[in-house]
């Protein structure tokens, strides 16, 4: 499962995918973000407002409760946003009930590390298996994707 805007992290999660024989399913925002919304060095633009305010889950679109029932192992995957994952993570994780399943998290960002983003979604969805996350470079193999998904 993943949520993308400017293409990085679906590349990633179609190769994750592939790799592992998942099912890949989009996170969706019922309100797409446009380039302005994604402007973060504006501190009026929507993503800026919804990293740096409280509580915030903008909507998304519904996610078919069956593809997430029979999963015992999610990948999940989004864009680090101010070193954490979008709200619509936070969103996705208070709609489907990921509980008791083993989930591998990763990202894609500039630079920016994911341990941050794991520890906020550990304390915040403590009933999800949370494994060892990981930040992928778009330049990722088949190979490392394999090592990982296997690791722990
Ligand atoms: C609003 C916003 C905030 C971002 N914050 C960070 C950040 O804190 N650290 C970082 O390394 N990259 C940051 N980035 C870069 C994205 O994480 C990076 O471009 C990511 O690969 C985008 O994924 P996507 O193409 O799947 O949407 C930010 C990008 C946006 C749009």
């Amino acid at each position: 499962m993943y949520f993308s805007n400017t293409g990085h992290t679906q590349a990633i999660a179609e190769r994750i995918a592939a790799a592992t024989g998942s099912e890949l399913v989009g996170v969706q925002a019922k309100v797409p973000y446009t380039p302005a919304d994604l402007d973060w060095e504006d501190q009026t633009s929507r993503s800026y407002q919804e990293m740096h305010a409280g509580k915030i889950r903008p909507a998304i679109e519904p996610i078919d409760p069956k593809k997430i029932a029979s999963a015992t192992t999610v990948f999940l995957g989004f864009p680090l946003w101010w070193s954490a994952a979008p709200r619509t993570i936070d969103t996705l994780l208070d709609n489907v009930d990921l509980t008791g399943k083993d989930v591998h998290p990763f990202c894609t960002s500039g630079t920016t590390p994911i341990a941050d983003a794991i520890t906020k979604l550990r304390e915040n969805y403590p009933d999800i298996r949370w494994h060892t996350g990981r930040r992928f470079a778009t330049s990722l193999t088949r190979d490392e994707i394999q090592d990982w998904a296997t690791e722990d």
